[in-house]
Protein backbone atom coordinates (compact mmCIF):
# COMPACT_ATOMS: atom_id res chain seq x y z
CA UNK A 1 0.00 0.00 0.00
CA UNK A 2 1.54 3.51 -0.98
CA UNK A 3 2.45 5.67 2.05
CA UNK A 4 0.85 9.03 1.83
CA UNK A 5 2.23 10.36 5.63
CA UNK A 6 4.85 9.25 7.75
CA UNK A 7 5.67 11.11 10.81
CA UNK A 8 9.41 10.09 12.95
CA UNK A 9 9.97 11.25 16.33
CA UNK A 10 7.91 14.77 15.36
CA UNK A 11 8.09 17.40 18.28
CA UNK A 12 7.10 20.82 18.34
CA UNK A 13 7.38 23.64 21.10
CA UNK A 14 5.76 26.94 21.59
CA UNK A 15 7.73 29.82 23.08
CA UNK A 16 11.35 30.49 23.15
CA UNK A 17 14.07 29.99 25.91
CA UNK A 18 12.86 29.66 29.52
CA UNK A 19 8.88 29.64 28.38
CA UNK A 20 9.75 27.33 25.99
CA UNK A 21 7.05 24.23 26.60
CA UNK A 22 6.83 21.37 24.44
CA UNK A 23 3.19 20.45 23.29
CA UNK A 24 4.18 17.33 20.89
CA UNK A 25 6.60 14.79 22.24
CA UNK A 26 8.20 12.55 19.67
CA UNK A 27 4.97 11.63 17.71
CA UNK A 28 5.06 8.77 14.92
CA UNK A 29 2.73 8.01 12.92
CA UNK A 30 2.11 6.29 9.15
CA UNK A 31 -1.42 7.10 7.37
CA UNK A 32 -1.70 4.81 4.21
CA UNK A 33 -3.39 5.53 0.97
CA UNK A 34 -7.36 5.40 1.37
CA UNK A 35 -7.28 5.39 5.16
CA UNK A 36 -9.76 6.87 6.91
CA UNK A 37 -8.68 7.57 10.39
CA UNK A 38 -10.36 9.66 13.68
CA UNK A 39 -7.86 12.12 15.44
CA UNK A 40 -9.58 12.50 19.12
CA UNK A 41 -8.22 13.44 22.61
CA UNK A 42 -8.92 16.45 25.19
CA UNK A 43 -9.06 19.40 24.87
CA UNK A 44 -5.20 20.81 24.77
CA UNK A 45 -3.76 17.40 23.83
CA UNK A 46 -2.25 18.72 20.83
CA UNK A 47 -4.57 17.92 17.97
CA UNK A 48 -4.88 20.94 16.23
CA UNK A 49 -1.21 21.51 16.41
CA UNK A 50 -0.54 18.29 14.74
CA UNK A 51 -2.91 18.62 12.14
CA UNK A 52 -1.17 22.18 11.74
CA UNK A 53 2.17 20.20 11.19
CA UNK A 54 0.74 17.57 9.05
CA UNK A 55 -1.10 20.08 6.84
CA UNK A 56 2.58 21.78 6.30
CA UNK A 57 1.58 25.18 8.05
CA UNK A 58 3.51 24.66 10.33
CA UNK A 59 7.34 23.17 11.13
CA UNK A 60 7.93 20.50 13.77
CA UNK A 61 11.26 21.15 16.23
CA UNK A 62 12.33 17.79 15.42
CA UNK A 63 11.93 14.88 13.63
CA UNK A 64 10.54 13.90 10.32
CA UNK A 65 7.97 14.60 8.33
CA UNK A 66 6.68 13.36 5.27
CA UNK A 67 4.26 13.42 2.48
CA UNK A 68 4.33 10.80 -0.41
CA UNK A 69 7.34 10.72 0.26
CA UNK A 70 8.63 14.39 0.52
CA UNK A 71 10.81 14.75 3.62
CA UNK A 72 9.15 18.09 4.77
CA UNK A 73 11.99 19.39 6.55
CA UNK A 74 14.26 19.56 3.70
CA UNK A 75 12.22 21.70 1.64
CA UNK A 76 12.22 25.86 1.00
CA UNK A 77 8.92 27.40 1.65
CA UNK A 78 7.98 27.69 -1.83
CA UNK A 79 8.30 24.17 -2.35
CA UNK A 80 6.45 23.47 1.49
CA UNK A 81 3.66 25.76 -0.46
CA UNK A 82 3.50 23.58 -3.53
CA UNK A 83 3.50 20.47 -1.81
CA UNK A 84 0.91 21.48 0.36
CA UNK A 85 -1.71 22.61 -2.52
CA UNK A 86 -0.62 19.22 -4.80
CA UNK A 87 -1.36 16.70 -1.95
CA UNK A 88 -3.07 17.94 1.16
CA UNK A 89 -6.89 19.17 1.49
CA UNK A 90 -8.31 21.10 4.55
CA UNK A 91 -11.42 21.37 5.79
CA UNK A 92 -12.06 22.98 8.96
CA UNK A 93 -14.64 23.56 11.45
CA UNK A 94 -15.72 27.05 10.15
CA UNK A 95 -15.95 26.66 6.09
CA UNK A 96 -14.12 29.97 5.01
CA UNK A 97 -15.95 29.97 2.26
CA UNK A 98 -15.20 33.58 0.49
CA UNK A 99 -18.61 35.23 1.06
CA UNK A 100 -18.81 37.60 -2.67
CA UNK A 101 -18.01 34.06 -4.62
CA UNK A 102 -20.90 31.76 -5.79
CA UNK A 103 -20.47 28.31 -4.88
CA UNK A 104 -18.80 27.00 -7.96
CA UNK A 105 -15.72 30.04 -7.51
CA UNK A 106 -15.10 28.87 -3.99
CA UNK A 107 -14.63 25.62 -5.36
CA UNK A 108 -12.16 26.42 -8.52
CA UNK A 109 -10.10 28.65 -6.15
CA UNK A 110 -7.71 26.33 -5.32
CA UNK A 111 -6.96 25.62 -9.26
CA UNK A 112 -7.08 29.54 -9.90
CA UNK A 113 -4.67 29.88 -7.41
CA UNK A 114 -2.51 27.24 -9.10
CA UNK A 115 -3.07 27.92 -12.78
CA UNK A 116 -3.31 32.26 -12.89
CA UNK A 117 -6.68 31.84 -14.82
CA UNK A 118 -10.01 30.02 -15.02
CA UNK A 119 -9.97 28.00 -17.75
CA UNK A 120 -12.98 25.77 -18.98
CA UNK A 121 -11.63 22.58 -18.11
CA UNK A 122 -11.59 24.17 -14.22
CA UNK A 123 -14.74 25.01 -14.33
CA UNK A 124 -15.61 21.52 -15.68
CA UNK A 125 -13.76 19.91 -12.78
CA UNK A 126 -15.27 22.50 -10.36
CA UNK A 127 -19.00 21.47 -11.51
CA UNK A 128 -18.00 17.53 -11.33
CA UNK A 129 -17.26 18.00 -7.43
CA UNK A 130 -20.34 19.91 -6.57
CA UNK A 131 -22.25 17.63 -8.46
CA UNK A 132 -20.77 14.79 -6.56
CA UNK A 133 -21.38 16.81 -2.99
CA UNK A 134 -24.66 16.93 -4.30
CA UNK A 135 -25.19 20.71 -4.66
CA UNK A 136 -24.40 21.09 -8.59
CA UNK A 137 -28.01 23.15 -8.83
CA UNK A 138 -26.38 25.39 -6.27
CA UNK A 139 -23.41 26.31 -8.40
CA UNK A 140 -24.29 30.00 -9.25
CA UNK A 141 -25.73 30.60 -5.39
CA UNK A 142 -23.20 32.77 -2.97
CA UNK A 143 -21.57 31.29 -0.15
CA UNK A 144 -23.84 32.85 1.92
CA UNK A 145 -27.18 32.20 0.41
CA UNK A 146 -26.58 28.31 1.33
CA UNK A 147 -27.11 26.59 4.81
CA UNK A 148 -24.66 25.55 6.97
CA UNK A 149 -24.35 21.88 6.03
CA UNK A 150 -24.51 23.01 2.20
CA UNK A 151 -21.40 25.32 2.83
CA UNK A 152 -19.88 22.76 4.52
CA UNK A 153 -20.23 20.61 1.02
CA UNK A 154 -18.72 23.10 -1.06
CA UNK A 155 -15.39 23.12 1.39
CA UNK A 156 -15.24 19.64 1.39
CA UNK A 157 -15.61 19.77 -2.71
CA UNK A 158 -12.69 22.76 -2.49
CA UNK A 159 -11.01 20.76 -0.71
CA UNK A 160 -10.98 17.94 -3.23
CA UNK A 161 -10.11 20.80 -6.10
CA UNK A 162 -6.64 19.41 -6.71
CA UNK A 163 -7.51 16.00 -5.94
CA UNK A 164 -5.47 15.63 -2.91
CA UNK A 165 -3.61 12.04 -1.69
CA UNK A 166 -5.06 13.21 2.08
CA UNK A 167 -7.28 15.56 3.52
CA UNK A 168 -7.17 16.97 6.66
CA UNK A 169 -10.13 17.98 8.82
CA UNK A 170 -10.36 19.87 12.18
CA UNK A 171 -13.83 19.50 13.79
CA UNK A 172 -15.44 19.64 9.88
CA UNK A 173 -18.89 18.60 11.97
CA UNK A 174 -18.38 20.88 15.00
CA UNK A 175 -20.95 23.74 13.67
CA UNK A 176 -23.64 21.29 12.58
CA UNK A 177 -26.84 19.71 13.98
CA UNK A 178 -26.48 15.72 14.78
CA UNK A 179 -28.38 14.98 11.07
CA UNK A 180 -26.02 17.52 9.31
CA UNK A 181 -23.16 16.22 10.24
CA UNK A 182 -24.02 13.14 9.40
CA UNK A 183 -24.85 13.93 5.64
CA UNK A 184 -21.47 15.53 5.78
CA UNK A 185 -19.57 12.75 7.45
CA UNK A 186 -21.05 10.27 4.89
CA UNK A 187 -20.15 12.38 2.42
CA UNK A 188 -16.40 12.09 3.53
CA UNK A 189 -16.58 8.54 3.90
CA UNK A 190 -17.85 8.19 0.31
CA UNK A 191 -15.08 10.30 -0.95
CA UNK A 192 -12.42 8.09 1.08
CA UNK A 193 -14.22 4.98 -1.05
CA UNK A 194 -14.51 6.09 -4.06
CA UNK A 195 -11.04 7.89 -4.55
CA UNK A 196 -9.11 6.32 -1.76
CA UNK A 197 -8.62 9.34 -0.37
CA UNK A 198 -6.96 9.69 3.01
CA UNK A 199 -8.94 11.18 5.95
CA UNK A 200 -7.54 12.18 9.35
CA UNK A 201 -10.48 13.64 11.14
CA UNK A 202 -9.92 15.54 14.35
CA UNK A 203 -13.59 14.68 16.21
CA UNK A 204 -15.01 15.60 19.85
CA UNK A 205 -17.90 13.60 18.60
CA UNK A 206 -17.36 9.90 20.09
CA UNK A 207 -20.41 8.74 17.06
CA UNK A 208 -18.41 10.11 14.21
CA UNK A 209 -14.90 8.69 15.37
CA UNK A 210 -16.87 5.28 15.80
CA UNK A 211 -17.41 5.25 12.54
CA UNK A 212 -13.98 5.83 11.06
CA UNK A 213 -11.52 2.85 10.36
CA UNK A 214 -8.89 3.46 12.94
CA UNK A 215 -9.00 6.14 16.52
CA UNK A 216 -5.74 7.76 16.93
CA UNK A 217 -5.94 9.01 20.49
CA UNK A 218 -3.74 12.21 21.92
CA UNK A 219 -3.28 12.94 25.52
CA UNK A 220 -0.82 15.35 26.49
CA UNK A 221 0.73 15.44 23.25
CA UNK A 222 1.67 11.79 22.89
CA UNK A 223 -0.01 9.42 20.70
CA UNK A 224 -1.84 6.79 23.93
CA UNK A 225 -3.72 4.95 21.48
CA UNK A 226 -4.07 3.68 17.67
CA UNK A 227 -6.45 0.65 16.63
CA UNK A 228 -8.19 -0.30 14.18
CA UNK A 229 -11.95 0.17 14.67
CA UNK A 230 -13.73 -3.13 14.49
CA UNK A 231 -17.14 -1.42 14.52
CA UNK A 232 -17.78 -0.02 11.26
N1 LIG B 1 0.17 29.42 19.18
C1 LIG B 1 0.36 28.86 20.39
N2 LIG B 1 1.20 29.41 21.29
C2 LIG B 1 1.42 28.83 22.49
N3 LIG B 1 0.81 27.71 22.90
C3 LIG B 1 -0.06 27.13 22.07
C4 LIG B 1 -0.33 27.66 20.77
N4 LIG B 1 -1.24 26.85 20.16
C5 LIG B 1 -1.50 25.86 21.02
N5 LIG B 1 -0.80 26.03 22.17
C6 LIG B 1 -0.82 25.11 23.33
O1 LIG B 1 -0.47 23.81 22.86
C7 LIG B 1 -1.25 22.82 23.50
C8 LIG B 1 -2.00 22.01 22.45
O2 LIG B 1 -2.99 22.85 21.84
P1 LIG B 1 -3.89 22.37 20.62
O3 LIG B 1 -4.72 23.54 20.19
O4 LIG B 1 -3.04 21.73 19.59
O5 LIG B 1 -4.80 21.27 21.31
P2 LIG B 1 -6.15 20.60 20.79
O6 LIG B 1 -6.06 19.18 21.19
O7 LIG B 1 -6.34 20.90 19.34
O8 LIG B 1 -7.25 21.34 21.64
P3 LIG B 1 -8.82 21.63 21.27
O9 LIG B 1 -9.47 20.29 21.24
O10 LIG B 1 -9.27 22.47 22.42
O11 LIG B 1 -8.83 22.34 19.95
C9 LIG B 1 -2.16 23.55 24.49
O12 LIG B 1 -1.55 23.50 25.75
C10 LIG B 1 -2.20 24.95 23.95
O13 LIG B 1 -2.39 25.88 24.99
Amino acid sequence: MAEVLRLDGVTKSYGSGEVETEVLHGIDLVLEQGEFAALIGPSGSGKSTLLNLIGLLDRPKYGRLSIQGEEASQLEEAELTRLRGRAIGFVFQYHYLIAEFTALENVMMPMLVERGRPDAEMQKRAESLLEKVGLLQWKDSRATNISGGQQQRVAIARALAMNPALVLADEPTGNLDTHTADGVFELMREVNLSNRTTFLIVTHDPRLAARCDRIIELVDGRIVSDRPNTRT
